[in-house]
């Protein structure tokens, strides 16, 4: 293993319609330096030697996907897109558990839809949760000041920003573990919008690990005309 760096499954939910984006196709089939921003994000892991597989979450009705030269790939499987982010990760952990993987496996979940990933922020995560007892994430403390908004639109109150962090992927967990809390958070119809929130509410708390603040996830159209700026100087 590189630099004695855990072994890990990656899954990458890609099933989303990528509304805020408003573009002619799911915002991860869009096109970035050459290749979909799906393939991007997906390359950090497929170029990585401790990767076990990789687990493409994927909507039942994507016509894209199989057009993909990455859907042919043998390291990588495909697994149904649910209703929500977390439906579609937790279809791939199912896939997963199906195959055999162990509880004990560590599984590193990453939106599709976050092309810039850096090799040393994957490596950075991996070594420093490889003994974590619950695992943790990528995140960014916050630079901004915040300010909590009134129905109105209105300053109600501004935050202390000292403790916050806004939270990125991969987020990295024992399969599980994961597994558990998602099922579990997702019958108890809880609002969950990343794996960190899934193993909080089953009462453990994830590590953050401060990552790069260019490995943003494009949701609305002016990010990836940032990162086509920043591509293009590469
Ligand atoms: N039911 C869903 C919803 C989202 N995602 C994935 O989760 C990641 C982060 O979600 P988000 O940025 O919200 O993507 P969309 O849901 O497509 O965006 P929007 O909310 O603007 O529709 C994306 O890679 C998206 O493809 C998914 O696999 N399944
Ligand atoms: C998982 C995530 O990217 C962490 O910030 C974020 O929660 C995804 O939220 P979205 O509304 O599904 O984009």
């Amino acid at each position: 293993m590189s630099q004695n760096l855990p072994a890990f499954w990656a899954v990458i939910p890609a099933a989303g319609v990528g509304a805020r984006m408003a573009a002619d196709r799911p915002k991860q089939y869009l096109q970035l330096g050459g290749q979909t921003i799906l393939e991007h994000s997906l390359d950090c892991f497929l170029d990585h030697p401790c990767v076990k597989g990789v687990v493409v979450s994927v909507a039942a009705d994507d016509p894209y996907w199989p057009g993909l030269r990455c859907a042919h790939d043998p390291r990588i499987q495909h697994a149904a897109g649910g209703q929500e982010r977390a439906d579609s990760v937790l279809n791939a952990l199912l896939l997963l558990h199906a195959q055999g993987a162990a509880d004990s496996d560590w599984v590193l979940v990453h939106d599709a839809a976050r092309p810039n990933l850096a090799r040393s922020d994957l490596d950075r995560l991996l070594a420093e949760l490889a003994d974590d007892p619950v695992g943790g994430l990528l995140a960014v403390p916050a630079r901004d000041t915040l300010k909590r908004a009134d129905a109105k639109g209105r300053v109600s109150a501004t935050i202390d920003r000292s403790t916050v962090w806004q939270a990125y992927t991969p987020q990295m967990f024992r399969l599980g573990a994961l597994h558990r809390a998602l099922a579990d958070s997702l019958v108890a119809d809880v609002a969950i919008t990343d794996e960190s929130s899934a193993i909080e509410w089953a009462g453990q708390a994830p590590r953050l690990i401060e990552g790069r603040s260019d490995n943003i996830k494009v949701t609305r159209p002016e990010d990836l005309e940032w990162l086509r700026q920043r591509w293009a100087k590469r």
